[in-house]
């Protein structure tokens, strides 16, 4: 007998770097393909952007769409860039996050990620969502995938690690997790 074939998801992202990462983690127990699409983000709590970002998406797409919304949140900001940080990284960098928190001894952070599951136009999303503690400090490592540099963890910034020990402990492995977990039972609301 054939074996089964693994499960399928759409991924919606702009974002390489974060494609890579979910394959790496998901693949080959759920095939991952993808559509890149600039999908705009409401202002609002992590959960609202992430559920108005898959609802677009499930709307153009028009059909299941599994989208992701990061957040990094400053203990000190009571949970501020948040889901704002891209446009915090654009405009003040690694030097100015770091420079938020000077004013303040707690440097902790916890990076977030909401992936929202839709089966398309009118179902609600469902949220699956991991998080990792960590804090902020200069700079360290390549520079290539956002504001890992400066998130460090037991003493490595996501940067300087190796990418596999990343997706074993990150905040994007957390919540595919549930993800797998969930594709893997059958996709039950
Ligand atoms: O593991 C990560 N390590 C470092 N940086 C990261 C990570 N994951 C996202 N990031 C960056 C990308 C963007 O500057 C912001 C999240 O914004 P976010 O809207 O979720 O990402 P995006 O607009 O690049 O892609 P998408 O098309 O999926 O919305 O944090
Ligand atoms: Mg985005």
């Amino acid at each position: 007998m054939a074996p089964p074939t693994p499960p399928v998801v759409n991924f919606i992202t702009g974002n390489a770097n974060k494609l890579t990462e979910v394959k790496a983690i998901l693949e080959p127990a759920i095939t991952v393909n993808s559509q890149s699409l600039d999908l705009p983000e409401l202002q609002g709590t992590l959960e609202e952007v992430t559920l108005e970002k898959c609802r677009v998406a499930a709307q153009k797409v028009g059909g299941p769409v599994l989208v992701e919304d990061t957040c990094l949140c400053f203990n000190a900001l009571n949970g501020l860039p948040g889901p704002y940080i891209k446009w915090f990284m654009q405009s003040i960098g690694h030097e100015g996050l770091n420079n938020l928190l000077a004013a303040y001894d707690d440097k902790s952070a916890q990076a977030v990620c909401t992936f929202a599951f839709s089966k398309g136009p009118g179902h609600e999303p469902l949220l699956f969502q991991g998080k990792t503690d960590g804090k902020i400090v200069p700079a360290r490592g390549p520079t290539f995938f956002g504001w890992d540099p400066i998130f460090e963890y037991e003493g490595e910034t996501y940067a300087e690690m190796d990418k596999a020990k990343k997706n074993k402990i990150s905040h994007r492995y957390k919540a595919l997790e549930k993800v797998r977990v969930w594709v893997e039972g059958g996709m039950n609301e």
